[in-house]
């Protein structure tokens, strides 16, 4: 099975706005709620994709019940630990260009830790985890390493998907795979990365320090995918953006999909790929025609 955990869920809510203006008043022409979160939108891809998943999580309040809501209508199988105050909400605002702004976490208590830390005791080797998104500010930054510890011995495979102090934390507890994009790899060396091969040096020594697979996604560049054996570059099919929040999710989502079910590294990674732009080109997450569409138009080479 395949668990995601969403540490800091969120419902996202989107509006679009003709020539936003900082400092007026706006009036929306669209607005949207979904659910979102990384590992929330990693469970919704794969369901589109085709695969179960179960959501673990924090969630809270009216916010939480409508995430809860939304998966499970969705046919997604939720495990989350009920906090008190409310689940955050993220504006994604889509006018010329998108903004956005994501919210602060509930707090969440040692007990309700603890509560969540006791459900990854069931997973065994045969099982992935998807460690996805931000740490709530009452959290240690250390929290997705601790949680990678305590099922060291039950030999499931882990992603990670956060940044800064909590990326660097848990790439130490060797994750089978780590997926920064091109900011939050140059964030963790204080640097601005500008080129494939300046992303393949960072990501060569994220290798060095503990991680598995590294795969850098660079927005409409496509993305990189490390390891010891090799290197290689995924070119992203063009097309017309309509909403990129949830790409780099979809990524993670479609490679988790495809090496599931072939276990082959590189397919997983074109299948990531293709998911990835999908989602970009449309209004909400990819869909399994339209990853399947682009596949063809994902080029690899050889780094
Ligand atoms: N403008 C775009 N055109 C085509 N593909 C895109 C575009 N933006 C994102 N993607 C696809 O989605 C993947 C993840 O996007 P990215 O923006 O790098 O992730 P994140 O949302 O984590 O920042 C990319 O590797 C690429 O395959
Ligand atoms: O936990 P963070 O880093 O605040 O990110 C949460 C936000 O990221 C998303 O999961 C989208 O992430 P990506 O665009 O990186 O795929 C949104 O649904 C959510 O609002």
């Amino acid at each position: 099975m395949i668990y995601t955990c969403t540490l800091n869920p969120s419902l996202d809510y989107f509006l679009e706005v003709n020539d936003f203006q900082l400092g007026q008043l706006n009036r929306m022409k669209t607005d949207k709620k979904m659910p979102g979160g990384k590992g929330v939108n990693v469970s919704r891809v794969l369901r589109r994709l085709g695969a179960q998943s179960v959501a673990l999580g924090f969630i809270g309040g009216f916010t939480g019940d409508f995430i809860r809501r939304q998966l499970i209508s969705e046919n997604i199988d939720t495990d989350f630990v009920e906090v008190d105050g409310d689940t955050r909400i993220n504006v994604k605002i889509k006018s010329r260009e998108e903004t956005e702004i994501n919210g602060l976490a509930p707090a969440i208590t040692d007990e309700q830790v603890d509560e969540l830390l006791l459900k990854l005791n069931r997973l065994n080797d045969r099982d992935i985890l998807v460690l996805s998104g931000s740490v709530p500010e009452t959290l240690s930054a250390d929290i997705y390493k601790q949680m990678m510890q305590q099922i060291k011995d039950q030999n499931v495979k882990v992603i990670v998907d956060t940044s800064g102090p909590a990326l660097r934390e848990a790439v130490a507890a060797r994750p089978f795979l780590i997926k920064p994009n091109q900011s939050e790899l140059g964030g963790l060396f204080n640097t601005d990365i500008s080129s494939i091969e300046e992303a393949v040096i960072y990501a060569k020594k994220l290798i060095d320090e503990g991680a598995e697979n590294v795969i850098v996604s660079m927005g409409g560049k496509g993305s990189l995918l490390v390891n010891r054996e090799t290197a290689v570059y995924a070119e992203a099919p063009r097309g017309e953006v309509k909403n990129s929040v949830g790409a780099g999710d979809s990524l993670v989502g479609g490679f988790l999909f495809e090496y599931a079910r072939n276990g082959d590294y590189i397919e997983a990674f074109r299948y990531g790929t293709a998911s990835g732009s999908a989602t970009a080109f449309s209004v909400d997450l990819c869909s399994k025609e339209d990853t399947e569409a682009l596949l063809p138009k994902v080029k690899i080479h050889q780094i």
